[in-house]
């Protein structure tokens, strides 16, 4: 028997629609429901029973937890269906890789879950978003793609979700991961090259069947003449944990250290992160991170910082536990 996937439709420029072919900038996101994104697809058939489900239809900037919760939690049951051999989630671009880590720290499966988005509308001349979707039914169709996590496939490549960041606003190649993409996608065969070491899905020690709610964590952002209004504002807001996108090295302003130290007094957890878009931040470099009792971000972009910190406060609130899931996760 074929495999059976489900994609789960959550809105994003993969759904959206311009007034014309030459709009491929210009149009309107989440605005084409899952079966006719499906319907638009015949050549799905021949890869695997295919069946879908709309759980929002919005723009990916304007999730918020409470989204991540029910995308994760649908994910989750699916995953323990029996009947169920894959999941693909098409989204949009602008907040995909914050999702895909998400879904890739709390679901516990094997099974393939591939999220998915486009650059252009489905309008557009040259529209990117069938071949990814058709790419991604393909990859969580098919058993080599088991075991690796929650996956990405934009582009023809198959990337990581917790590696894997928009990188460009304006290209179809918008999609990289400083590590590289696990491997690539070719008229419905996966090439692999490389497996992700952190923890992932079935070998993490977070489950969403067990978190109800996720913690206010916020970021701020580290510039020249960097005032720290932000900061006590958050702080003032009762965050649970702050997350600082530093300038180079994950460096903080010396006014901002202040700030940051006051509010670790009164119990937030700081996450030191780094606003350049590769590289990774070494823990006692450029900040003092035992003194002060600060977690640093390793690899991960500010955003992602933010998902992991929300997902292991569900569960500590010990600064040195926090770290450690920093360098596991
Ligand atoms: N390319 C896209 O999907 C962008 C859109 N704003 C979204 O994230 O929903």
């Amino acid at each position: 028997a074929q495999p059976h996937v489900v994609v789960l439709a959550t809105g994003g420029t993969i759904a959206g629609a311009g007034a014309s072919a030459a709009n491929s900038a210009t149009y309107a996101a989440a605005k084409v429901p899952v079966d006719k994104l499906l319907a638009g697809l015949p050549e799905l058939s021949s890869v695997a029973k295919v069946s879908g489900e709309q759980v929002f239809q919005i723009a990916s900037e304007s999730f918020t937890n409470e989204h991540l919760l029910k995308l994760g939690q649908r994910v989750s049951a699916l995953s323990k269906q029996p009947d169920v051999d894959g999941i693909v989630i098409t989204h949009g671009t602008d907040t995909l890789e914050e999702t895909a880590y998400f879904l890739s720290l709390v679901v516990h499966t094997t099974k393939p879950i591939v999220v998915v988005g486009s650059m252009r509308p489905g309008t557009a001349l040259s529209a990117d978003g069938a071949l990814n979707l058709y790419d991604a039914v393909s990859v969580a169709a098919s058993k080599d793609a088991a075991g690796k996590g929650v996956l990405v496939t934009m582009n023809d490549e198959i990337q990581s979700g917790r590696d894997v960041s928009k990188t460009i606003n304006i290209k179809t190649e918008a999609f990289k991961s400083q590590w590289g993409p696990l491997g690539m996608v070719v008229e419905g065969k996966n090439y692999w090259f490389r497996a992700p070491v952190k923890r992932h899905t079935m070998n993490s020690e977070f489950n969403i069947d067990d978190i109800k709610a996720l913690p206010a964590v916020d970021i701020v952002y580290g510039y020249s003449n960097m005032n720290t209004t932000g900061i006590e504002a958050y702080g003032k807001a009762g965050v649970k944990a702050l997350v600082h996108a530093g300038t180079g090295n994950g460096s903080v302003a010396a006014q901002a250290v202040d700030s940051l130290k006051a509010l670790r007094a009164q119990g937030v957890q700081i996450v030191r992160s780094a606003r350049v878009p590769d590289g990774f931040v070494l823990r006692n470099a450029e900040q003092p991170d035992d003194k002060y009792d600060w977690v640093v971000a390793h690899d991960l972009r500010p955003q992602k910082a933010r998902i992991l910190a929300m997902v292991a406060l569900t569960k500590t609130n010990d600064s040195k536990e926090l770290q450690r899931i920093f360098w596991e996760y």
